[in-house]
C-alpha cells in the first residue's frame, strides 16, 4: 500500500508536466496564430503573398512590389491570424455588419464574420443580369453600420467602389480595416470621403520586418521606397465616372 501511494506521489506532479507539456504543444501546432505582426508579415511571405519584381499592377501600373493576398486561402493558419489581427482593430469600431470588398477581401471577411458572430454582406462585382438583380447579397437594413473589410488600399479606389454602392444601399459606412496600407494616398483619399481606414500592416513596417527577418534586401528596400515616393494619389479623378464621391 505505502508503495503504491510512494508510486502515486512520484508519478502524479509529472502527470500534471505531461499534460502541461502536451496541451502546449498541441495548442502549439495545431492552433498557434503568429503572435506577434513580424511573425505574420514572414508567415505572409513565406505563403507567397508578397510578390518583388517588376510587377505589372492595376490599370497597367508597374510596381517593384505587390502584395497578393489571394494565395493566403491555401494557409489556414494564416488566414486565422490576418482576421484575428482584424479583428483586434475591428474591436472599437461600432459595427453592425461586415463586407469585404470582392474578391480577395471574401474570405477574409467570412472568417471575421464566424469568429466574431458578425453577419456578413457580399457585394456583388457586377449587377446580376437575372433573377433578383441585386448589388448586395445578405440581409441588411437602412442605417445599419457596416465596417468594410479590405486586403490592400493603393489609390483607396476599389474600397471607394464599394463604399458608393453599400451608402447607395442605404447603409452608413464609416470605418474599413485592412491588410496593408501601400502608403501611397489612398488612405487620405479614403478619409476626405468620410472613411477612416485602420490597417496591420503601413508598407514602412512590413519592409522593415521583412528586412529585419532577412528576407528582403536594403537594396530592394530603398527601390521600393523610391517607387512609394514617386507613384502618389491625391484623389479619384481617374475612376470619377464610377464613383458618387464627397469630394
Ligand atoms: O499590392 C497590391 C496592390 C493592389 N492590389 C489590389 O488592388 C486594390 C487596391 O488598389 P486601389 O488602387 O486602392 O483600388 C485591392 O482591392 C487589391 O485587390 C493588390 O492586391 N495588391
Amino acid at each position: 500500500m505505502i508503495l503504491l501511494w510512494k508510486c502515486i506521489e512520484w508519478l502524479y506532479p509529472k502527470r500534471i508536466l505531461f499534460y502541461f507539456v502536451s496541451t502546449k504543444l498541441v495548442v502549439n501546432l495545431l492552433y498557434k496564430t503568429m503572435s506577434s505582426l513580424k511573425e505574420l508579415a514572414v508567415a505572409l511571405f513565406e505563403a507567397g503573398a508578397v510578390r518583388l519584381g517588376d510587377i505589372e499592377a492595376k490599370l497597367g501600373r508597374r510596381t517593384p512590389i505587390y502584395f497578393d493576398l489571394r494565395v493566403v486561402v491555401s494557409h489556414p493558419k494564416v488566414m486565422i491570424s490576418v482576421a484575428q489581427q482584424l479583428q483586434k482593430l475591428s474591436e472599437d469600431i461600432h459595427h453592425d455588419l461586415l463586407c469585404g470588398v470582392p474578391y480577395a477581401a471574401l474570405p477574409i471577411a467570412a472568417v471575421m464574420s464566424i469568429n466574431t458572430d458578425t453577419p456578413m454582406i457580399m457585394k456583388r462585382k457586377e449587377t446580376k443580369l437575372y433573377g433578383t438583380k441585386k448589388m448586395l447579397e445578405g440581409k441588411f437594413e437602412n442605417n445599419q453600420r457596416c465596417l468594410v473589410v479590405e486586403d490592400v488600399v493603393t489609390s483607396g479606389g476599389s474600397l471607394m467602389e464599394t463604399v458608393c454602392t453599400l451608402r447607395a444601399e442605404g447603409l452608413n459606412v464609416t470605418d474599413a480595416v485592412v491588410v496593408l496600407d501601400r502608403e501611397q494616398g489612398g488612405v487620405s483619399v479614403l478619409k476626405k470621403n468620410g472613411i477612416t481606414v485602420t490597417s496591420i500592416f503601413t508598407l514602412t513596417d512590413l519592409l522593415k520586418m521583412l528586412n529585419e527577418a532577412g528576407k528582403i534586401s536594403d537594396e530592394t528596400v530603398q527601390i521600393i521606397v523610391e517607387h512609394i515616393k514617386e507613384c502618389q494619389f491625391s484623389n479619384l479623378d481617374f475612376m470619377k465616372d464610377n464613383l458618387e464621391l464627397i469630394e
